[in-house]
């Protein structure tokens, strides 16, 4: 009885001793993570408090940059909020924004389960030395091919964009009695100019390799976009259906590295160092050098070779792509909702260039109202809307506040470009905008389509050779106008890596050019 009585008694003490130890173990958690955040109150910048773990994921509604710019006009400039377990701080001021991406305490990217997939390959996901290396390795490369408005070889890349203009324009001929929708022709031409300066690879509208390359992009994009929820919230990745999302990427991404690989291996075979024909020969020429002065394990980092140059095609393949394919379909819904700003962009094409030929670069100085227009899509779609995400290299101090390594630092571009202190009615279309009392096109500081500092687009400058050449030889050639049967589109775009219009057709009609009437033999190169 004694012995059961202490049993009971002990029993209870160690079951009142185990829920005070536990009582006491939860106050002290408690405790810490309120003094946790009573310190990020006090040391980030202002935000939303949001939930425990969760922090403002159950809050976010609608597209991520609209809920960034309602914070930001409810916080200031510079703003904190959690997703999950990522700190994320928004900038929304351009000085603010230009001044922090110069530091080069701000080239790092977050580490997240995304960039672990990559494995530290490529040049858009890396930090540190080997980002440095390769984004100086590529943008002289780029500029070796043509990518540079001062160089003598800007005629290369001239010809090379030119080439699918030219394509592109036979398609559509051929179109113009029905209704077409115009994004999977951009997607061919568009892929055909990036795929030429990085691999001298083209493919023909229709073909069966293109439509698997964009379905393995596409279901790409898809798969990642899928993993989302893990980036913010790691625990997600024990759930049952993660394992087999990554299998599936880890698939897709054999397919795609394959398609690359034997490009690659094609190089390899017909590699002539007195002749480099894209930026792959490059990589092979500086391998070669590398493996010549018993340096090849260093190069990259010691990373894989093969790999690397897989990665670097995949990462400019995307970057250039998407984008330019974008902001080419914003400008024709722009044409169509405003028809009197395309008239004043073919009444100056036809005085400056003539109906005998299409534009060339060097037209473009001359070409204020078409130059101011492309601006003005660039403006309004701002279709990177939170560029892409840093992350300081190191705890820093940023304007006083405390940001940690790692913390993902977004700067809102779309915020900058919609900021009624810098642009008067800046929901209005309105190319005249970048137009001085001279005339002369003028681009404002707070223009920044390409981003800006240390990690801004690699590719603007190609960028904007396409731009041009594709959309003024598109409007030199054809009036578009909404089909008989449909309404006008809407302006609402679709947001993920980029904003895209949603999908919509156009009617085409042919403008006469002179050589219409003249024998095909004598028309001018270029011409149709
Ligand atoms: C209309 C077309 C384009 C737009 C609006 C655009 C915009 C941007 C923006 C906003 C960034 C991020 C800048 C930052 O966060 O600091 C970026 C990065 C980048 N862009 Fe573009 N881009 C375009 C076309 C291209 C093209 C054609 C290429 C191909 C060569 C390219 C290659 C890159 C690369 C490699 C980066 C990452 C640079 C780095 O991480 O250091 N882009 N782009």
């Amino acid at each position: 009885m004694f012995a059961y009585s202490t049993l009971v008694i002990w029993n209870f003490a160690v079951r009142e001793y185990s829920t005070n130890v536990l009582l006491v173990f939860s106050l002290v958690l408690f405790l810490v993570r309120g003094l946790q955040l009573l310190r990020e109150a006090l040391t980030l910048p202002p935000g939303p408090w949001g939930l425990p773990i969760l922090g403002s994921l159950p809050f976010l509604k609608g597209d991520l940059h609209l809920h960034y710019r309602d914070l930001t006009h409810k916080y200031g400039s510079m703003i904190s909020t959690r997703l999950g377990s990522q700190l994320i701080v928004v900038l929304s001021d351009y000085k603010m924004i230009r001044d922090t991406f110069r530091k080069e305490d701000f080239t790092g990217r977050p580490d997240t389960e995304f960039t672990n997939i990559l494995g530290g390959y490529g040049v858009i996901n890396i930090a540190g030395k080997l980002w440095k290396d390769q984004r100086r390795f590529l943008h002289d490369g780029l500029r070796h091919f043509g990518m540079s408005y001062l160089s003598s070889r800007k005629t290369q890349m001239e010809s090379r964009i030119m080439t699918e203009v030219e394509e592109f324009l036979v398609v559509l001929k051929a179109r113009v009695e029905e209704p077409v929708d115009l994004n999977p022709v951009f997607a061919v031409s568009i892929s055909n100019v990036i795929c030429d300066v990085i691999m001298s690879v083209r493919f023909s509208h229709n073909d069966s390799r293109f439509i698997r390359f964009m379905n393995l992009i596409d279901e790409g994009f898809r798969l990642f976009g899928s993993l989302e929820a893990t980036l913010f919230i790691p625990l997600l990745r024990y759930l049952p259906g993660h394992n087999s999302t990554r299998q599936k990427i880890s698939k897709n991404r054999s397919e795609m590295a394959r398609f690359f690989q034997e490009t690659i291996d094609e190089h390899k075979e017909t590699f002539d160092p007195s002749h480099m024909r894209d930026l792959l020969d490059t990589y092979l020429y500086e391998i070669q050098k590398a493996d010549e002065e018993g340096n090849g394990h260093h190069l990259f980092e010691g990373k894989d070779h093969d790999r690397q140059m897989q990665q670097i095609m995949g990462d400019l393949f995307s970057a250039g792509m998407e984008t330019i394919k974008s902001s080419l379909q914003w400008a024709v819904l722009f044409m169509l909702h405003h028809p009197d700003k395309m008239r004043a962009v073919q009444e100056e094409l036809d005085q400056v260039v003539g109906r005998q030929r299409l534009p060339k670069l060097e037209d473009m100085s001359y070409l204020p109202v078409t130059e101011s227009t492309i601006y003005e899509v660039l403006r309004i779609s701002s279709i990177v809307p939170m560029g892409t995400t840093h992350a300081p290299i190191r705890d820093v101090k940023l304007n006083g506040f405390h940001l940690p390594q790692n913390a993902q630092v977004v700067p809102l571009l779309h915020a900058v470009h919609m900021d009624p202190t810098l642009w008067t009615d800046p929901e209005k279309f309105n190319p005249s905008r970048f137009v001085n009392s001279e005339g002369k096109v003028t681009k404002p500081e707070y223009f920044l389509p390409f981003g800006v500092g240390r990690r801004m687009c690699l590719g603007e400058v190609l960028a904007r050779m396409e731009l041009f050449m594709f959309f003024s030889s598109f409007l030199h050639s054809f009036d578009i106008s909404v089909p008989a049967d449909s309404t006008l589109p809407s302006l609402k775009g679709v947001a993920g890596v980029t904003i895209s219009p949603k999908p919509f057709k156009v009617s085409l009609r042919a403008r006469a050019m002179e050589w219409d009437h003249v024998d095909s033999s004598l028309r001018p190169a270029g011409s149709h």
